[in-house]
């Protein structure tokens, strides 16, 4: 720029100029001081006393975006600055003292687009020899670039200071900065940790491979993630979520690692808990048998590459419901603990106890032997050392409780399926029950084919209930005069191929497989729908009809409002419907009675069938709010045969008469028979002699 873009105003006034020589002189040097700030990279000018542009330099005019005429002479510098830099402005040069120097004063300008620019402003004044001002010379530095970076550091620092531990190493991985957060979660203080390398933290639980492949992974990808469990100044262990990045220099050359780690010891321990609680038995915390079905999976595999037989025992305790019922389930889960135990201690270290649910534990036995009989006999000798174990008293306290196990066992090689392996020593185990209890048996192929036949009659059964072609027989139970006063409703299964399935078979069946509860709920909608259809026709208005229930079925929580519902669905008298139960569900006395109170309540009758066969005391008997006594058909067909059974009868009859219950007689088949009974006081009877069970039409045509 030349000479003559710099326009100096000298101050005419001052009487230190006044001499013309030294006046243009000073001139001369003010205008080779502008000609010299013309080149300089940052801003500059001059004021006079009163602070209005004498000179003003290219770049601060083009910060300004002024041009030099409408600034000289004309504007001052306050005029450009935000309100609140004036104030500052003013708290700094409107001083009665003028200072010689201000350094660094960091203001706002505002350019002529609106736009604000942080600068710092240093000034030195020139005084005369009164000590007034003559002339102030500034110079402007454009704060903008290393404004925003001091805001980047402050950021830095912040995010630096948060709740996650980190700390900077060098490249030789020597710790230069930990923040704070890295104090608490490890007891290292900055001093303690800086000069250190992260090897301070180690925990020693995980090897050489681990840092290797994290070491591998920031070489290559400049960063790492992952689980690392470290140890505390106090020696205790945590683990943390760490993120390790690399930093590089222009060369792309680590100058720094930076490390940034939280705490996950909790969450991981709640997750490991969730994780147990899913694979594992709350009660005995033994595996369960979700865990076992894996351990099952995986045993077969390693039978099908090493050709070992292996075992599973399906363990069952024997009349376990016993000790519930009569001590309580308090006790009942101490023996349920106890026997978990004793399993664990009985076998090999690598054979899996589980439980399987209720009073039933498996254990797998792997890898036995490469001969079948040879790993049977293995099997069968852990099977006996448990029955002996688990035999022995369950003493806790004062109480001391006996319970025997019944055991099934089925051998594997590298054939069988997991599902299978279960059904099968399951099955076997069922064969020990029935033997008699506290003994084991193996599944064998003879139980199979049974299994199979019972697998397709299991099916069969459903179908038939979901298609309707289960049907209801009933027989006549008649009076003393021989009038029909109801019936028994009888389930029937006309098969197609092996035309009606015996009762007793296919209702076992279904109590085994549970399919009972769906049978038992359409056997009570169907005697309501046809005590409904009674109730239309004057002849059979007043015809009782019985149902059996069984156990099972009775014991569900629900069944009182099972039974509720489907009287109100088909708005049936109560009266007219009778409940017949067996001597089974007596067990759990306690909600037994609530039941059968609530039932009476509804206005039910209810019949204790099979009387005579069971073991319930007379005790028991006055509990129940029975309606009537059945006596079982074995009784009866012996009467004139086994002298023992007709007085049974005649004290069960008149236990009826002193309980105020009715008594009804099944299986009645000949006249004496009939007599007899009547003779003994007996005001009810059922069986061929009085006729068979029958359709539902044959059933109304014979009535008279
Ligand atoms: N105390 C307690 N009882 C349980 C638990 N789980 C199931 N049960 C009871 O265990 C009993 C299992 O009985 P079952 O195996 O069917 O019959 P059982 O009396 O052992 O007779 P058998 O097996 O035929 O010898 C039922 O009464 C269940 O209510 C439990 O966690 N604690």
């Amino acid at each position: 720029m030349g000479e003559s873009a710099i326009t100096s105003y000298s101050n005419g006034s001052r009487s230190a100029f006044t001499h013309p020589s030294l006046a243009s002189r000073l001139v001369a040097i003010e205008n080779e001081i502008n000609s010299l700030f013309e080149r300089v990279p940052f801003g500059s000018h001059s004021l006079d006393a009163e602070g209005t542009y004498k000179s003003i330099n290219a770049l601060e005019l083009a910060w300004l975006g002024y041009t030099r005429d409408e600034v000289i002479g004309k504007k001052k510098l306050v005029d450009f600055l935000t309100p609140a830099s004036q104030d500052k402005f003013h708290a700094y040069f409107d001083h009665p003292h003028p200072r010689a120097a201000v350094n660094d004063l960091e203001l706002d300008l505002v350019r002529r687009d609106g736009v604000s620019m942080p600068i710092s402003l240093s000034v030195t004044d020139h005084l005369d020899d009164a000590h007034q001002l003559l002339n102030r010379r500034a110079v402007i530095f454009d704060l903008t670039e290393s404004r925003a970076n001091r805001v980047r550091q402050r950021v830095s620092a912040v995010a630096f200071e948060s709740l996650s531990g980190m700390f900077i190493t060098d490249r030789n991985q020597m710790i230069l900065q930990v923040n704070n957060a890295f104090t608490e979660l490890t007891g290292y203080t900055a001093q303690e940790a800086e000069g250190q390398t992260p090897r301070l933290l180690s925990s020693g639980r995980h090897n050489k491979a681990f840092y290797q492949a994290m070491w591998a992974a920031l070489k290559e990808k400049g960063c790492w993630h992952g689980e690392v469990w470290n140890r505390r100044k106090d020696g205790s262990i945590f683990v943390e979520w760490l993120s390790v990045s690399t930093v590089l220099d222009v060369a792309g050359e680590v100058t720094h690692y930076v490390a940034s780690f939280i705490d996950i010891t909790a969450r991981k321990s709640a997750q490991d808990q969730m994780a147990h609680m899913a694979y594992h038995d709350a009660l005995t915390q033994l595996p369960n048998r979700r865990l076992l079905q894996d351990r099952l999976n995986q045993a077969l595999a390693a039978a099908r590459r090493s050709g070992l037989y292996g075992a599973l025992l399906f363990i069952d305790l024997d009349n376990f419901k016993k000790i519930n019922d009569s001590a309580g389930h308090e006790a009942g889960d101490l023996v349920l603990v106890e026997a978990a135990n004793r399993l664990r201690r009985t076998v090999r270290e690598g054979d899996s106890v589980a439980r399987l649910g209720g009073d039933e534990f498996a254990i797998l036995l792997e890898d036995l032997d490469t001969d079948r009989l040879e790993s049977a006999a293995k099997a069968q000798q852990l099977g006996e050392k448990i029955i002996e174990v688990l035999a022995q008293p369950y003493v806790f306290g004062r109480h001391k409780f006996h319970c025997s196990a019944s055991i099934g066992i089925d051998l594997y090689a590298h054939t069988e399926s997991g599902p299978d392996l279960l059904q099968h020593a399951d099955l076997a185990m069922y064969q020990s029950k029935r033997a008699g209890r506290n003994t084991l048996r193996f599944f064998d192929q003879a139980m199979q084919t049974a299994l199979n036949s019972h697998v397709a009659l299991e099916n069969e059964l459903r179908l038939a209930l979901e298609e309707g072609h289960l049907q209801l027989y009933f027989q006549p139970q008649r009076d003393r005069t021989g009038k029909a006063i109801g019936a028994e409703a009888l389930l029937r299964w006309p098969h197609g191929e092996r035309g009606f399935v015996a009762p007793a078979e296919f209702i076992a069946l279904a109590e085994e497989t549970g399919l009972i509860l769906p049978i038992g709920q359409w056997v009570l909608e169907a005697a309501c729908a046809q005590l409904k259809d009674w109730e239309d026709q004057p002849r059979t208005r007043q015809l009782r009809l019985a149902i059996n229930v069984s156990a099972r079925q009775f014991r569900q929580t629900e069944f009182v409002a099972q039974v509720r519902q489907a009287m109100e669905h088909h708005a049936v008298n109560p009266a007219l419907l009778k409940l017949e139960v067996t001597e089974s569900v007596l067990l759990d006395v306690t909600d037994t009675v609530r039941k059968m109170e609530a039932l009476r309540a509804l206005g039910v009758q209810l019949s204790l069938d099979d009387f005579g066969t069971g073991y319930s005391s007379l005790s028991i008997l006055t509990q129940l709010p029975i309606t009537q006594l059945k006596i079982d058909q074995s009784f009866v067909r012996n009467i004139g045969v086994k002298p023992s059974d007709a007085s049974i009868i005649q004290t069960i009859i008149s236990m009826a008469q002193i309980l105020d219950m009715e008594v009804i007689a099944e299986g009645v088949e000949t006249e004496a028979q009939s007599s007899f009974l009547e003779q003994q006081g007996c005001q009810l009877f059922q069986g061929a002699l009085f006729g068979p069970a029958v359709p539902i039409a044959v059933f109304e045509a014979q009535l008279a």
